[in-house]
């Protein structure tokens, strides 16, 4: 059964413009899936759908057979303890005036998590290759892939099984980039992980599955390495022509 199932769904802003149309996805468990587009596409859009932050216009998402609908409160509050977000921008995401222990343990108090949180957060931070010394310190103490880390930290504190990432490695120089891709890699063993980037390259070293989205529909899904070897759309093409080089 799909951990995560995303039914047809459509959906637009306010302003009336078609964002996402006839959405559907099948996420396993343990899966860790590349969602691809240009920007406004709808990558974003779709990951706000994800978390339960929005609903569709038409068409529906559920989690583990449940739909996602805030008139189930209870399913609703387990679903918020299952799913989490990791952004692009390590130094907005972070409130320079809160420590690291604040930070990182900010969903066990949201989520009233009635455990020792102090020490939840110290494997948190473990489990991103930090000191778990570092809980009294502040963000502006650390560099862009540090913060990352307590970013990620946050979001795997409460144990979620599905781990959202949105441009979560874009904002990283090159190095940095490829630690952090690393870790998500080692996380996503224990979790399931969707990974949006508009950077094909790192899709290709850490999913297994792509889905590949053009104004808000699906053009192109499945194994990444068959697809990026043989793109069968030619949105798909043009978005490999458009990468300077492949890694290997
Ligand atoms: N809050 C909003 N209100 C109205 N329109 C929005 C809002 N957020 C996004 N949009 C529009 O929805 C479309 C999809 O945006 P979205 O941010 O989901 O795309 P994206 O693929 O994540 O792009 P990027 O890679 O640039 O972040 C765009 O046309 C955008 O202008």
């Amino acid at each position: 059964m799909s951990l995560l199932k995303v039914d047809n769904v459509t959906f637009g802003y306010s302003s009336g413009k078609s964002v996402l149309a006839g959405v559907s996805l099948d996420i396993g468990p343990g899966d860790t899936i590349g969602l691809v587009g240009e920007s406004g596409s709808g990558k974003s859009t779709l990951l706000r759908l994800l978390l339960g932050l929005t609903r569709p216009n038409s068409g529906s998402i559920s989690f583990n057979g449940t739909a996602l609908d805030p008139r189930n409160a209870q399913f609703m509050r387990a679903y918020r303890r299952q799913v989490q977000i990791v952004f692009q921008d390590p130094y907005s995401s972070l409130d320079p005036r809160q420590t690291v222990l604040s930070i990182v343990a900010e969903p066990l108090r949201s989520l009233k998590i009635a455990r020792d949180h102090r020490q939840m957060v110290m494997e948190a931070l473990v489990s991103v290759g930090l000191e778990p010394t570092i809980l009294g310190r502040y963000p502006h103490e650390f560099s862009g892939g540090q913060r990352q880390r307590i970013a990620i930290a946050r979001a795997i504190v409460a144990g979620p099984s599905l781990l959202l990432a949105d441009e979560a490695v874009s904002a990283l120089d090159l190095s940095t980039r490829i630690r952090i891709v690393e870790l998500l890699k080692q996380l996503s063993a224990s979790m399931t992980l969707v990974f949006v980037s508009h950077d094909i390259g790192v899709v290709a070293a850490l999913c297994e599955k792509i889905v590949i989205l053009e104004q808000g529909r699906i053009v192109e899904s499945g194994d990444t390495k068959t697809i990026l070897a043989n793109p069968q759309h030619p949105y798909t093409q043009r978005l490999l022509a458009s990468v300077p080089r492949m890694p290997a």
